[in-house]
């Protein structure tokens, strides 16, 4: 069983240049299946300006960049896809914007229920979680390894695990049949760097 790393931005960037710098740095370390660009609090046209910069790092290296929360900046920017939580722009209406072609994913927490319906909508990927508590997300859903083992048991649509994930404890997550391993702080807020994160993932999920 293999399980990719899902990186994700911080939610803030108040360097989007220093950033561009680790984001290079951390792609170049170790195999990263993709980028979630996830600002928060963050007015649109910081959000485009950070995509902006961030796309032809991505690009540069095969690794497509998915935008959080937002189909219609995802198309403004160019971005490859977007992740859609259950209060933000529904499934259907993210799919509608941004056509066939585009990777779309959906929180479904720890509900077999909205992984189901997203699965059957069309989602190319569903994502559980939280599994562990996070520093990044005050998130109330916890979600348990059941539910990876029985999504990933029964369906052929990925799935993703999320949550205070680290080099540490994703282990189980990676037996039970996690696709990917969507992470923000075991990479960015790494003791010795972003890339030693990613090395260090790599070191654990090649294993
Ligand atoms: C891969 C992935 N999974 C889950 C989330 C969380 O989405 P959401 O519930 O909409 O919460 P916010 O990220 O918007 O705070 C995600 N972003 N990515
Ligand atoms: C966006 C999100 N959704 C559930 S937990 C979480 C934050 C993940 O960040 P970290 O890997 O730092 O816990
Ligand atoms: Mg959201």
């Amino acid at each position: 069983m293999a399980s990719e790393l899902y990186l994700i931005t911080p939610p803030r960037l108040p360097d989007v240049a220093a950033f561009c710098e680790d984001l290079a740095a951390a792609l170049d370390a170790g195999p990263v299946a993709c980028l979630q660009l996830r600002l928060k609090d963050v007015e649109d046209d910081a959000i485009l300006r950070a995509a902006d910069a961030i796309l032809p790092v991505c690009h540069q290296r095969g690794v497509p960049l998915l935008m959080n929360d937002r189909p219609d900046l995802a198309i403004t920017s160019g971005c490859d896809g977007c992740h859609v939580g259950q209060s933000d722009t529904p499934y259907a209406q993210a799919r509608k914007l941004m056509g066939p072609g585009a990777q779309i994913g959906v929180t479904c927490k720890n509900s077999r229920h909205l992984a189901m319906e997203a699965g059957e909508a069309g989602a190319d990927y569903v994502a559980f979680g939280a599994f562990f508590p996070s520093s990044t997300k005050d998130e109330t859903t916890m979600a348990s390894v059941e539910v990876l083992e029985w999504w990933a048991e029964m369906m052929t649509v990925p799935c993703v695990a999320i949550g205070g994930i680290t080099q540490q404890n994703c282990a189980p997550l990676v037996e039970a049949g996690a696709d990917f391993l969507a992470v923000i702080n075991a990479v960015w807020g790494y003791p010795d760097g972003p890339a030693a994160g990613v090395r260090a993932f790599e070191a654990v999920l090649k294993g």
